[in-house]
């Protein structure tokens, strides 16, 4: 009787053995209802076995196979074991992060999704001669009249206007186009590419087919999505599917509705974790049938079963968002490359700021490189200067160089960014007379005052609680807020400049995806001339209007601890820098500090990342860290600190006594951050020059590791080639 392998998500690292009266070869990569436990579990199959691992007697049967749905095919079985083997996660926690909860369910999903191709039927073509008083249909009509037919209704509605498509589906304007052959071509006029553009372009695609990492370093503003797009109609028009991976889609709507009205005619598919259970289901199908043409998401989307694909982009490939923090700790570009190589075919990973990694490897031609130099539009990049604010009045932190430069803008109607990597009022409350400050009860961190709704808030737990009248401990009533966030300089803006519109971005005012959208809408539609903002506004967005960028309280990161501080700085501020002078108009970017002499603002106001680059790797070099080392952390939390570190020394223990020569094995230390959410964190670094012993070693000691019996109360977890260290 065959026996199904089913992998399960639970913190085991192994599968686990089913009997399957009819279970044949054509259901290994289908999902299963299995009995586990006192309860039921849903699962995957990865193997039929002749024979079980355990006792034939003690075996049970399988509630239910999922057929409704094609199976996983190979070669994505083989991309969850290599996440499960690189990372050292159990498999059945790789397979329940990357299938769909509906899907894993094994639910009735399906992938039909009602996304017609329409073009313009006769009543249409009669309504566009008539002369009809003017209408939103009407207006509709007129716009896709001017584009080549069809088009999916999704890309319809995507467009300006667009909520008219199912009026002018209704008056027959629009009709199903007569036969579903996508002609895949690009839509609408395209523009001309710029000569850096146009080169790369033809690089990659003369490179041929095959596997090639490419790295697309591209100044702010070159236009990298216009290399991607011309990358990816190429690949649409041989017939094959592109995969588009993005850092954040909350921060990318406008990329979407770009790739919508750029391939009308194409099935794009999105996914991220912000989806419907049912929409990320029936993507995840469309995706695994072939007939998605463009899947394009966050991290967790370099799992879509892609069974024609032909290319993958990584946009802003340096962003730490691509690094899944919790549970299995993957990196969505590394295992985008890896499943390039897998597959055969190129990978393009694009930003004005590349990951020190990454950069690397292109300088080491591991990764072939590609430079735009240029923008795309404005003729320069724009001027940076540091304000050196140690002999400088401010007012709520603001110099008055910054203030003279916000108030000129404003003069010739154009837009400023005040840029704070701060949200809230100020980042504590605290008493004058005693010295008393608002501190998380939960966490090493202080509660943070947000004065828009009067609370005191933590960012790392969320606990929160209203605004003490006086203070707690001795009853003063001069408590104040300290330091300077966002609210307190959206506050001070508005009274310097009562004439202009100011407005805040940060995760307090776009909390939805709805919220954001409304936010950039206003920001394009030139109705802010002041933003205050955090990163959010640092990436990717293009606002011609916005001339001056102002940086304040960025020192703050100039001597963190962490050695890759420097490098997050470095990119954060060119990036945010680089919003500035997109258009026609020149930029400017105003740093205030208090180091104008510091190499790293040197090399940012000479646009140069390369030397920049090149001065931190050095360093790296010298301190043997990562990319000149590889890396493993295994972190331990517990509510007493002591059992933490305690779980760690005896991890310890077990590394020493098989420890391979040349790996380094560090002391367990608390973490920077060693109380979160009523829990006491300490860490443990490894580290190798060469990955495949770091590899070998990690493996066996995890066997170990998960053999050691622990308190209930301790959690641990591995982390390998951690962000934070
Ligand atoms: N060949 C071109 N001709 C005219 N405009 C272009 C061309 N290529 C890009 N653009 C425009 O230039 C602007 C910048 O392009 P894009 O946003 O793609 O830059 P980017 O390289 O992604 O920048 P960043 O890294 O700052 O996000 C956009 O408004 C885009 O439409
Ligand atoms: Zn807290």
């Amino acid at each position: 009787m065959p026996i199904v392998r089913v992998a399960l998500p639970v913190p085991l690292p192994q599968v686990f053995d089913y009997l399957a009266p009819d279970a044949s070869e054509a259901d290994v990569g289908r999902c299963v209802k299995v009995p586990f436990g006192r309860g039921e579990r849903n699962g995957l199959i990865v193997a039929l076995a002749a024979e079980a691992d355990v006792d034939p007697a003690r075996l049970k049967a399988v509630h239910h196979i999922q057929r409704d749905v094609p199976p996983l095919p190979p070669d994505w079985l083989e991309l969850a074991a290599f996440v499960a083997r690189y990372y050292h996660a159990p498999i059945g926690e790789v397979v329940a992060l990357a299938l769909p909860p509906g899907l894993r369910r094994a639910d009735g999903v399906s992938g039909d999704e009602d996304d017609p191709l329409l073009d313009i039927g006769p009543a249409g073509t009669e309504a566009l001669q008539a002369g009809r008083r003017p209408s939103k249909a009407l207006a509709l009509l007129q716009a896709l009249a001017q584009d080549t037919p069809p088009w999916r209704r999704n890309a319809v509605r995507a467009r300006e206007g667009g909520e008219a498509v199912g009026d002018l589906l209704r008056r027959g304007w629009l009709v199903e186009a007569a036969l579903d052959t996508p002609g895949r071509a690009a839509s609408g006029v395209l523009p001309e590419l710029t000569t850096e553009q146009d080169g790369t372009v033809k690089a990659i695609l003369d490179a041929g087919e095959g596997f090639r990492s490419w790295l697309l370093h591209g100044v702010t503003g070159s236009g990298k999505t216009e290399v991607y797009l011309r990358l990816a109609a190429r690949m649409l028009a041989r017939g094959r599917q592109v995969l588009m991976l993005v850092p954040e889609i909350a921060l990318t709507p406008q990329l979407e509705q770009r790739v919508a009205q750029r391939f009308a005619a194409a099935r794009i598919v999105s996914l991220h974790s912000g989806l419907a259970d049912g929409a990320r289901s029936r993507g995840f199908v469309q995706a695994l049938s072939g007939r998605a043409d463009i899947v394009l998401g966050t991290r967790l989307a370099v799992f879509a079963p892609l069974p024609r694909l032909g290319l993958i982009l990584v946009d802003e490939e340096h962003d730490a968002s691509y690094k899944q923090q919790e549970g299995v700790r993957y990196s969505a570009r590394d295992v985008a490359v890896w499943r390039a190589r897998q597959r055969g075919v190129p990978v393009v990973l694009g930003s004005a700021t590349p990951s020190l990694e990454t950069w690397y490897h292109a300088r080491s031609e591991r990764y072939a490189l590609q430079v735009l130099k240029q923008r795309a539009v404005a003729a320069t990049m724009p001027a940076v200067r540091c304000i050196d604010v140690r002999r400088l009045k401010l007012d709520e932190g603001l110099s008055p160089g910054l203030q003279a430069a916000i108030a000129q803008r404003l003069e010739r109607g154009e837009q400023s960014l005040v840029f704070l990597n701060r949200r809230g009022y100020a980042p504590v409350l605290s008493c004058p007379s005693c010295g008393w400050v608002s501190r998380c009860p939960h966490c090493s961190a202080n509660l943070v005052v947000h004065l828009a709704d009067r609370r005191l808030r933590c960012h790392h737990c969320g606990c929160e609680g209203g605004i003490p009248h006086a203070c707690p401990s001795c009853g003063d009533q001069d408590i104040k807020p300290f330091g300077r966030g966002t609210q307190r300089i959206e506050a001070r803006l508005a009274e310097l400049y009562p004439q202009a519109r100011v407005l805040r971005v940060d995760r307090d005012a776009a909390r939805t995806r709805r919220q954001w959208e409304a936010l950039l809408d206003t920001i394009a539609a030139g109705g802010a001339d002041i933003l205050v903002g955090t990163q959010m506004m640092a990436k990717g967005h293009d606002f011609p209007n916005l001339t001056l960028v102002g940086v304040v309280g960025a020192d703050a990161s100039l001597h963190a601890a962490d050695f890759r501080a420097p490098e997050r700085l470095f990119q954060q501020l060119m990036q945010v820098g680089g919003r500035a002078g997109r258009g026609a108009l020149p930029g400017e970017v105003l740093i205030q500090t208090e180091y104008p002499e510091h190499p790293l603002y040197r090399h940012l106001a000479r646009h140069d990342f390369d030397a920049f680059a090149r001065m931190e790797l050095q360093a790296r070099r010298s301190a043997g860290f990562p990319p000149f080392s590889h890396q493993a952390m295994l972190r331990a939390d517990a509510p007493a600190l002591d059992d933490a570190v305690e779980f760690l020394r005896h991890a310890r223990r077990l590394a020493a006594e098989h420890a391979p020569d040349g790996l380094r094995i560090y002391d367990p230390v608390p973490m920077r951050m060693t109380r979160l959410a009523r829990r006491e964190r300490a860490q443990l670094l490894l580290e190798a020059d060469q990955r495949s012993l770091l590899q070998a070693f990690l493996t066996d000691w995890m066997a170990l590791l998960y053999r050691q019996r622990t308190a209930r109360e301790l959690r641990w977890q591995l982390d390998v080639d951690p962000l934070e260290v």
